[in-house]
């Protein structure tokens, strides 16, 4: 499993902390920015985190901003990317057994880090459950080539 993680200067301090904590659990992390809490654009940082998950090189993203809005909806312009804004276990959990997102977004600012540790291991621990909900992904995969 690996996993591209991003953020902004709203996000950095919990990047830092959720990038410890998934590397403590084995996970092989790759950290594509930024790297202070010095002021960046979102954008910037979904689009390289986006692209690396869509290309295939990483199995999934992990991305923070401020309040994890505008990065979510950054990353969600990327062609294959599902990024969801979650804000406890249960969001997460829903967000992979649902809509088998491969990313998932918090805001730094918004949520705490046991909370955003919470939502790492319910989304990790949880498995796409198909059916109705492959049905719809497909219908978001229309609307990205039509
Ligand atoms: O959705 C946007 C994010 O929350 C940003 O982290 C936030 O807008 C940055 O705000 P500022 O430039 O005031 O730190």
């Amino acid at each position: 499993m690996k996993i591209a993680i991003g953020s902004d200067h709203g996000g950095f301090k919990l990047k830092e902390v959720i990038k410890n904590y998934l590397i403590d659990k084995g996970y092989q992390v790759d950290d594509l920015g930024c790297y202070s809490e010095e002021s960046v654009d979102y954008p910037d940082f979904a689009e390289k985190v986006a692209k690396a998950v869509a290309g295939g090189d990483f199995n999934l993203g992990v991305l923070m901003c401020g309040t994890g809005i505008g990065i979510s909806i950054a990353a969600n312009k990327v062609k294959g990317i599902r990024a969801a804004l979650c804000h406890d276990g249960l969001t997460a959990r829903l967000a992979k057994q649902h809509n088998n997102a491969n990313i998932i977004c918090m805001g730094g600012r918004t949520t705490g880090v046991e909370t955003a540790k919470d939502i790492i291991d319910n989304f990790l621990s949880s498995e796409f459950e198909g059916g109705r909900h492959l049905r719809r992904i497909n219908k978001i995969k229309d609307m990205e080539n039509s």
